[in-house]
């Protein structure tokens, strides 16, 4: 039954996706600059080692591109600290 539902569901759109939604360009004074590859995005996630089960803090995670790796690669949960409120709905989409 659980195996069903999760099919029917849509896929979750990418966080490029989610910039284009929400129309939201990155700010110069936030820092900002996004990583929306997701290959890049692994690669970067897999420097950190062997997350599975962990509990992970990111600060920082713009609309979520590591973020979303963190879980693929096995983080239990993800603690994402963020100090633009625009971003918040692009990241509420991952949990
Ligand atoms: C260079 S961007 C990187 C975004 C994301 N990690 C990525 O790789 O796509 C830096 C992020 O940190 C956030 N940020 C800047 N200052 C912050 C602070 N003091 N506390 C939390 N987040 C902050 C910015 O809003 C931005 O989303």
């Amino acid at each position: 039954m659980g195996y069903i539902q999760k099919l029917m569901l849509p896929p979750t759109p990418s966080a490029a996706d989610l910039l284009r939604t929400y129309k939201l360009p990155a700010l110069r004074r936030f820092a900002q600059n996004f990583l929306l590859d997701p290959r890049g995005t692994s690669k970067f996630v897999a420097c950190a080692g062997n997350i599975e089960n962990k509990f992970v803090i990111e600060v920082g995670p713009g609309p979520g591109g590591i973020t979303r790796q963190l879980f693929e690669h096995g983080a239990a949960q993800v603690a994402a600290i963020e100090k633009d409120i625009r971003l918040f709905p692009a990241l509420q989409v991952i949990t």
